[in-house]
């Protein structure tokens, strides 16, 4: 039984490795899912090491993303994301406000997720948002390599899951079946540094939550993202090499009676002449799967704080509580 403590207020985020997560010892596993216990009571975010991505396919995709943004622009506008109505594609630059009322973004952005064609059940049902990805066709490389990625930042999420189910003394496969096909987007991002004539409080990302269940993040060495602690004091998420960052989405507190925390973070490129490029994965559960508080929350507590929601629910209604229900 996991009984409620107020969070400490970090000032640094923990690094966590990964290393005896993969033993057949369940009693590392469960050590392992202990310090991600204390980390997503404390922050909501911490960095993995000893993951089972190699350097070289991280290396590569942050390349993959280079590449794909310096593509002529009329290129990039023919995958525009507004073209249809699913989410899919090209973000230009300042077309994303993630902290409402603030000025747009200064990042640019390319974002895919379940390719989902005219066979598929998602298409089948008419489940809102859903539709086949936008890829460039100038760039033939560029698909394979980031399905490929996709894929492993997947069975990374889904290995995260097992340990998240651990550390709330679940069963480690709670989560398996809904992160089968999972309901995920992966992006891409391009940020400039920040010019000078910037407005006030405009940022490369603005302060925001993840809407879903857990976000990985791979970032490149320029740096720039801060997260917000328990005291409200924003504390920085430097690039570790070779370290994804993990933080958890909105889906988390709902699972665990507020327990674990969906953080607030945004960017800052404020170094003087280099662009960083990050490339987030949501991995989130399929559409169907319901959002409630897990069982040994519910023993614990007798009632659950947030209201039960589909997967896709939930993440529309973050869509519209960000963006308004126009869009
Ligand atoms: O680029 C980053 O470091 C963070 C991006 C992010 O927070 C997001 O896309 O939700
Ligand atoms: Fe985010």
């Amino acid at each position: 039984m996991i009984i409620y403590e107020p969070p400490h207020a970090a000032t640094e985020i923990p690094v966590i490795d990964l290393a005896d997560s993969y033993s057949d010892d369940i009693e590392k596993r469960r050590k392992v899912a202990w310090e991600i216990h204390k980390a997503c009571v404390d922050t909501g975010f911490f960095y993995v090491k000893n993951h089972s991505i190699p350097q070289e396919v991280m290396d590569n995709q942050l390349e993959l993303a280079a590449r794909f943004f310096d593509l002529p622009m009329d290129e990039k506008t023919k995958l525009d994301s507004v073209n249809q109505d699913s989410t899919r594609g090209y973000e230009a630059m300042a077309a994303q406000t993630l902290d409402e009322g603030s000025p747009p973004d200064l990042k640019e952005g390319y974002m895919s997720s379940v390719e989902a064609g005219p066979d598929h059940r998602y298409t089948k049902m008419n489940v809102p948002g859903t539709g086949p990805n936008q890829w460039p066709e100038t760039f033939p490389d560029f698909r394979p390599q980031y399905e490929a990625y996709v894929e492993k930042t997947l069975d990374l999420g889904r290995h995260l899951a097992r340990l998240v189910a651990l550390s709330l003394d679940l069963p480690e496969d709670y989560f398996d079946a809904s992160l089968e096909e999972p309901l995920h987007y992966c992006r891409i991002l391009k940020y400039p540094p920040m010019p000078k004539d910037a407005a006030e409080n405009q940022l490369g990302a603005g302060a925001h939550t993840d809407w879903g269940l857990l976000t990985l993040l791979l970032q490149d060495d320029v740096g720039g993202l801060e997260v917000r602690n328990a005291d409200g004091a924003w504390i920085s998420a430097p690039p570790i090499p070779g370290a994804y960052i993990v933080n958890l989405g909105e889906m988390l507190p709902v699972i665990t009676n507020d327990r674990y925390k969906a953080t607030y973070h945004r960017v800052l490129n404020n170094t003087t002449d280099k662009v960083r490029y990050s490339c987030p994965t949501f991995c989130d559960p399929e559409y169907f799967y319901k959002v409630e508080v897990a069982p040994t929350i519910l023993e614990h507590d007798g009632h659950a704080v947030h209201p039960p929601m589909t997967a896709g629910e939930h993440l529309r209604a973050q869509f519209e509580k960000t963006f308004g229900t126009a869009a």
